[in-house]
């Protein structure tokens, strides 16, 4: 099958972006991401949280001919995705296990016709398996209107990605079957080992001269990095977030910040934010006592009713009272849209690296300054590798040794007091340079104060060679 005649539509690019997309002009990078896109290649794409990805792959799918398919690895993902394409017009729909019956079907006749009127489909990988839909986009093929296959959060395909799904590595089958479809694949944060192994499962590497790579700095100039140290005994998180939360408040109350907040419409007394927990328990019990101290927080886990969640999902966003802070375990975050998050707090240290930076990276979407604390305490460090380790089989596998090795990482990056934040963190992404930080770390801002905050914060390992700590809740989603 010889590959699509693409449209010679590069002059339209800058009109459709105003047009369609409401946007003035093209971030850095973006331009030319779409050109290679519009060209026929294939593109792997590595850029920073929030650089603007999904506009490279919505872009030429409204331009070019056929329908694009997006996999993406979460439904909340999807749904905020289709919903932003729709109020821009753009015939956007997803297959996934929420749909109605009356979509799936409308969607499945659409494929059926070989000439989908859907421009975008986002679907789960898991869909991507079945043998229902693998006919259907055998139909568009032929006729020459399969445009492109587009993975989003790429890591994810990746067994080295820490969010593998057997699925993923299925996604081949695209390739195999359709070698002239050309395949876009996007991520934040990715090593070389998963770059490559993104690159093998898709097929990508099998014709280099048709792909292009375009990959960015991972740094995020604009969050402020912060590790703050506690410890079991004294645990005295709760009440040192209360207190920064009210010197936040403090500071938008002051003379000129209200006059700002009140032209802008936005409350005083209401400061978009996410807390990351490690258990549906301590997302129920935190959420309730901010609530007591009259703060507008509400939790989100796997185990909340779909409605209930798109309702918090949904209230949060549009900043309404009582919907600040969302605290949530690690099933919510990828892919949301909500520009302006003012910290992201991680309330115990996740299980990777590459999980805390894409939840940090949550924040100051808008570019503006905001605030990444991540509470680190020795015994949560043991907890989390206790159950990493019993999670492990005894001959660990390169999955499972990739995921102690991050896990290791994020521990060491914590308990690391001689260096920047935002250094350390492109180091661990093997990026060369060191980025500019412009006093948006805790060592930059006070590097005597920090170390001395870890040594009294902490408990000592001389201590902790006494105890087990191995109750830890790992019921994270
Ligand atoms: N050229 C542009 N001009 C103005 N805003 C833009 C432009 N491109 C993207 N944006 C906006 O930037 C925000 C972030 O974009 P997007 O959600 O695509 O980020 P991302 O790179 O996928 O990040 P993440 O990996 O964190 O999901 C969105 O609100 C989007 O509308």
């Amino acid at each position: 099958m010889p590959p699509l005649v693409r449209t010679d539509s590069f002059q339209d690019v800058d009109f459709t972006l105003r047009r369609q997309f409401g946007k003035q002009e093209f971030r850095p990078f973006q331009r030319d991401i779409i050109r290679a896109a519009l060209q026929g290649n294939d593109v792997f794409v590595q850029a920073a949280t929030s650089f603007g990805k999904s506009l490279c792959f919505q872009l030429p799918a409204v331009i070019d001919r056929g329908i694009t398919i997006v996999i993406s690895p979460l439904l909340s993902l999807m749904m905020n995705q289709v919903e932003a394409l729709r109020v821009a017009n753009v015939n956007a729909r997803t297959l996934n296990s929420n749909t109605s019956m009356e979509e799936r079907d409308y969607i499945y006749q659409d494929l059926a016709t070989g000439h989908p009127l859907v421009r975008l489909l986002y679907v789960t990988p898991e869909l991507c398996s079945g043998e229902h839909f693998r006919k259907r986009l055998q139909v568009v093929h032929k006729q020459k209107e399969l445009a492109r296959v587009v993975v989003d959060e790429a890591h994810c395909i990746s067994e080295w990605g820490h969010d593998f799904r057997k699925d993923f590595k299925r996604l081949s089958w695209f390739r195999d079957t359709f070698p002239g479809v050309p395949i876009m694949c996007l991520t934040a944060t990715a090593n070389d080992v998963v770059r490559k192994d993104i690159l093998s499962t898709m097929g990508m590497d099998k014709t280099p001269a048709k792909l292009m790579t375009f990959t960015t700095t991972a740094h995020r100039s604009n969050l402020h990095l912060e590790v703050r140290f506690t410890s079991d005994e004294a645990d005295d998180r709760y009440d040192d977030f209360i207190t920064w939360l009210e010197s936040v408040y403090k500071r938008r109350r002051a003379g000129k910040r209200k006059a700002e907040l009140d032209a802008a419409g936005d409350r005083v007394d209401s400061v978009p934010g996410i807390i990351y927990t490690t258990s549906r328990d301590e997302c129920e019990s935190l959420s309730a006592a901010l609530r007591h101290d009259g703060i507008g927080a509400r939790p989100f886990h796997a185990k909340l009713r779909q409605e209930i969640k798109e309702e918090t999902l949904a209230r949060w966003i549009a900043n309404e009272p009582g919907y600040s802070i969302i605290v949530a375990t690690t099933a919510f975050g990828m892919g949301i849209d909500k520009n302006n998050v003012r910290f992201v707090v991680h309330w115990r240290i996740p299980k990777s690296f590459e999980g805390y930076y894409q939840e940090a990276g949550r924040a100051g979407r808008d570019g503006n300054a905001s605030y990444c604390f991540l509470y680190y305490s020795r015994e949560d460090r043991d907890r989390v590798q206790n159950l990493a380790t019993r999670n492990s089989s005894k001959d660990c596998t390169g999955n499972e040794k990739a995921r102690l090795d991050s896990l290791a990482a994020l521990i060491k990056y914590c308990e690391d007091t001689s260096g920047c934040r935002h250094a350390a963190i492109c180091k661990y992404f093997n990026e060369t340079q060191v980025p500019e930080c412009d006093f948006a770390c805790d060592w930059h801002k006070d590097a005597q104060g920090l170390k001395k905050r870890m040594v009294t914060g902490l408990a000592t390992e001389e201590w902790m060679s006494t105890q087990r700590f191995d109750d830890y809740d790992g019921r994270s989603d």
